[in-house]
């Protein structure tokens, strides 16, 4: 990837809000409407485990979200399906080690923007070289939002990866607030990707704001 399309990658990883309709406890749309409000700075539907809208409802729930985020300019990236992203022509696609390859994958979207989960350095090293656009690298804090989540496992892994010379674009993931943000930043990670602390946020606009603004201290210190 060239290097300014790192970069502006990058600041589009900033605060990467994640959202299914069983993340929220009111309407999915207006969480999102409020999130984008607050400065998220990128989007990904996540729609699985529990209470999992069927097939069809979950595409016309991602039309709605995806034009919202659409007409706020904020990347809508589909998680896991990559036939639905192809049908939605989504921005990108998230997904994980025990999802398809990165490197089918990547013949299957073309340019698309293309997420990869990575928990150490050698899956790191692996997706980069099967054409990962990011790294989804976590979880960093324990997590009850993923039911088959690895254990927690601190911002070590992060400063490891930039120590072994990865530029990759990198946001850590689990269990991260705008009290730990800036630990996460400060390891190596381009920006958060978070679940919970904007979805089930009182405000999701004032939690954007504030992992928005621990983010940006954090990239300037
Ligand atoms: C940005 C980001 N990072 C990591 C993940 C987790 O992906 P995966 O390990 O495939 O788990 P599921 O999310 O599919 O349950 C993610 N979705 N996004
Ligand atoms: C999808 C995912 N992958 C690793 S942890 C996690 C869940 C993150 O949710 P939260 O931000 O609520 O901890
Ligand atoms: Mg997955």
């Amino acid at each position: 990837m060239a290097q300014t399309s790192m970069d502006s990658l990058k600041e589009q990883l900033r605060v990467y809000f994640i959202m299914g309709s069983n993340n929220c406890e009111r309407s999915p749309l207006e969480v999102l409407a409020e999130a984008i409000e607050g400065g998220i700075t990128m989007f990904q539907f996540r729609e699985k485990g529990k209470g999992a809208l069927s097939k069809k409802e979950q595409y016309a729930l991602a039309k709605e979200l995806q034009a919202l985020c659409r007409k706020h300019h904020i990347p809508f990236i589909v998680n896991d399906d990559v036939e639905l992203a192809l049908e939605l022509d989504a921005d990108g696609v998230h997904i994980g080690q025990d999802d398809e390859r990165a490197d089918v994958v990547r013949k299957k979207i073309g340019n698309k923007i293309l997420g990869v989960s990575a928990h150490n350095l050698a899956e790191a090293k692996r997706a980069i070289e099967q054409g990962a656009d990011y790294l989804g690298v976590g979880p960093i804090f324990p997590t009850s939002t993923k039911e088959d989540a690895k254990a927690a496992q601190g911002t070590a892994v992060l400063r490891l990866m930039r120590e072994h010379g990865l530029s990759i674009p990198i946001v850590g993931i689990g269990g991260i607030t705008a009290n730990n943000a800036k630990k996460v930043i400060a390891a190596g990670a381009d920006g958060v990707s978070v679940i919970s602390a904007i979805s089930l946020a009182p405000s999701p606009k004032k939690s954007a704001e504030w992992l928005a603004r621990a983010v940006s201290e954090a990239l300037n210190e």
